[in-house]
């Protein structure tokens, strides 16, 4: 799949050209043939001699942040190398690229600017954007990340700094499920900020203005998402880190019209449903007799109820009493009728009770066998909490989701539970030795669905993303965590091998959509080698491409 160099894109064009350069690798018939004799070092390297050298590079580096500019640099000079580099090692390299160390990045990112990526649509388009989409010079966008940096990972609204975010969560989805990177977009909405701080730095590169009202941003994202279909009609679109408002109304106004889905919404419920399946089957008890009490009640807490709801049901439960096993607490208390600042979705989940601020007694009351911090309070689960979970349960499962501050640490949750806690959070903890034993903590990360998912709808081109979809990539997930994985306490399978996961997943999707009508293609013989034939290598072709 990838792409020869083009005949007219000769010399120092064509080593400027990312998808097409392959630097030192270019063979000297090919430096004669596309006028790059001289503009290079004698030496004719190997794709693994070049990842050699990236791998001294990064090593090389003072920390994270500095390994994250670098690699977004080699992205801009060698796009097949970056992605070689990624794919080598992706437990290593991930965290850079992504959280936890994007976060930093997404902090500074109008400071450790160095050239565009994707596109940024500003308010100040309004009425061309369609116009301003047609710039971007592939014609064939087969999935869009957009954000408009309304609620960056932990980071709150930080404005065009959250361009990060797109462009991480897309280089995911090539370097965890090899969706060939010239499909994918990264599009910052840019509507003004919030933040007073970066409005006031005089390097932050986004609008100086807050952001406009309720009904002017909503008439800019209908025409964004309406230029986008017309633009580019096989578009999936990817809602990422938008203000937790927003994000449930646009996915609600969007989702039975429009190819998109939330990530933060159903991708963070996918992998805490998966999780959850598989502490369950540690477990063997079923989800519909468990009493889950989340601490955080913005979008995610409300994404993922709803599609525990969902599976609650497939159990046979009724709606009502799915959700009358579901409890929220958030910073304001727990979610009870009497309070005021309920939202229509929030107050579904809010059961008959006193207010309360009081987590511990709210535990002792509802007595709940899972646990999911949604809170972004790093430390809420404290020694107390934790203890008082394990005491109520065998097993109590724990969950810290939040970015980059966990409610509690893999350390803390083993030893305040005596090892007892099935725990994923939402960054990757190191392993934990315990009287004898090594547990290996989860991450309850979305990266686990969101490229499998988006491998699956590159392929399928479906028309929605139903939630029942939603559901099966979870089932997809937890069915590739083995029995000898559950047995150390592993709810996910290995970071090291994601690639392989995620193609596993999006094979499983697929034939989901073919089997109930979703798929727009006609039906493959073979899922796994028709999508296995779509996926990107990261490679410099073989064969010679024509002369120019
Ligand atoms: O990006 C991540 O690591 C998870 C996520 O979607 C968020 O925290 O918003
Ligand atoms: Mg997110």
């Amino acid at each position: 799949m990838n792409k020869p160099a083009r005949p007219g894109l000769l010399g120092a064009a064509l080593l400027n050209d990312p998808a097409r350069n392959r630097d030192t690798a270019f063979t000297e018939a090919e430096r004669r043939a596309w006028g790059l004799e001289g503009l290079l070092p004698t030496q004719v390297e190997t794709l693994e001699r070049q990842v050699e050298r990236v791998g001294r590079h990064l090593d090389a580096k003072p920390d994270d942040l500095e390994r994250y500019i670098y690699l977004a640099a080699l992205g801009d000079r060698n796009e097949t190398l970056f992605y070689k580099v990624l794919m080598s090692d992706p437990a290593r390299y991930v965290p850079i690229v992504y959280a936890p160390t994007l976060g930093e990045a997404c902090k500074s990112f109008s400071h450790i600017y160095r050239r565009p990526r994707g596109m940024y649509v500003s308010l100040e388009m309004r009425g061309r954007i369609a116009r301003v989409l047609r710039n971007w010079p592939v014609a064939d966008v087969r999935v869009i990340c957009v954000t408009t940096g309304g609620r960056i990972l932990g980071l709150g609204d930080i404005g065009v700094n959250g361009m990060g975010i797109p462009i991480g969560k897309l280089q995911l989805y090539t370097a965890c499920a090899a969706v060939p990177p010239q499909a994918t977009l990264p599009v910052q909405l840019d509507i003004g900020t919030t933040n007073a701080a970066l409005r006031a730095d005089p390097l932050y590169l986004g609008l100086r203005r807050e952001p406009p009202p309720q009904a002017d941003l909503d008439d800019f994202v209908e025409e964004f998402v309406a230029a986008v279909q017309a633009v580019f009609p096989a578009c999936c679109i990817h809602f990422e880190d938008w203000k937790g408002t927003d994000a449930i109304r646009y996915l609600a106004r969007y989702r039975d019209r429009v190819l998109c889905y939330n990530d933060d919404i159903q991708g963070t419920a996918a992998v805490t449903l998966a999780g959850l399946i598989t502490a369950l089957r540690i477990r063997e008890a079923p989800l519909s007799e468990q009493r889950v009490l989340f601490l955080g009640a913005g979008s995610s807490a409300l994404g993922t109820s709803d599609l525990l709801v969902r599976a609650m049901q497939a159990e046979g439960l009724s709606e009502a009493e799915a959700r009358g096993r579901i409890t929220m607490m958030d910073a304001d208390g727990l979610v009870e009728p009497t309070r005021a600042d309920l939202s229509a979705e929030q107050r579904v989940y809010a059961h008959p009770a006193a207010p309360t601020r009081d987590l511990a007694a709210t535990i002792r009351r509802v007595r709940p066998s899972i646990l999911i911090g949604v809170s972004t309070a790093g430390g809420a689960f404290t020694r107390e909490i934790v203890a008082l979970m394990a005491e109520i349960n065998e097993r109590p499962v724990i969950f810290p989701l939040s970015i980059p501050h966990a409610e509690c640490t893999a350390e803390q949750a083993y030893a305040w539970s005596d090892g007892r806690a099935l725990y994923a959070a939402g960054v990757q903890f190191p392993e934990v030795a315990r009287g004898g034993a090594v547990f290996r903590p989860g991450q309850a990360n979305n990266f686990y669905i969101f490229p499998g998912l988006g491998l699956a709808v590159y392929a399928a081109r479906p028309r929605l993303i139903t939630d029942a979809l939603i559901i099966e990539a979870a089932h997809a997930l937890a069915d590739q965590v083995d029995a000898a994985a559950q047995a150390r306490g592993m709810l996910y399978p290995p970071q090291s091998q994601i690639l392989a996961v995620q193609i596993t997943s999006a094979c499983r999707l697929a034939e989901y959509m073919f089997d109930h009508g979703m798929a727009t293609v006609p039906r493959p013989e073979n899922i796994r080698a028709w999508i296995e034939g779509m996926t990107y290598e990261p490679a410099y072709d073989e064969d010679a491409p024509p002369e120019p």
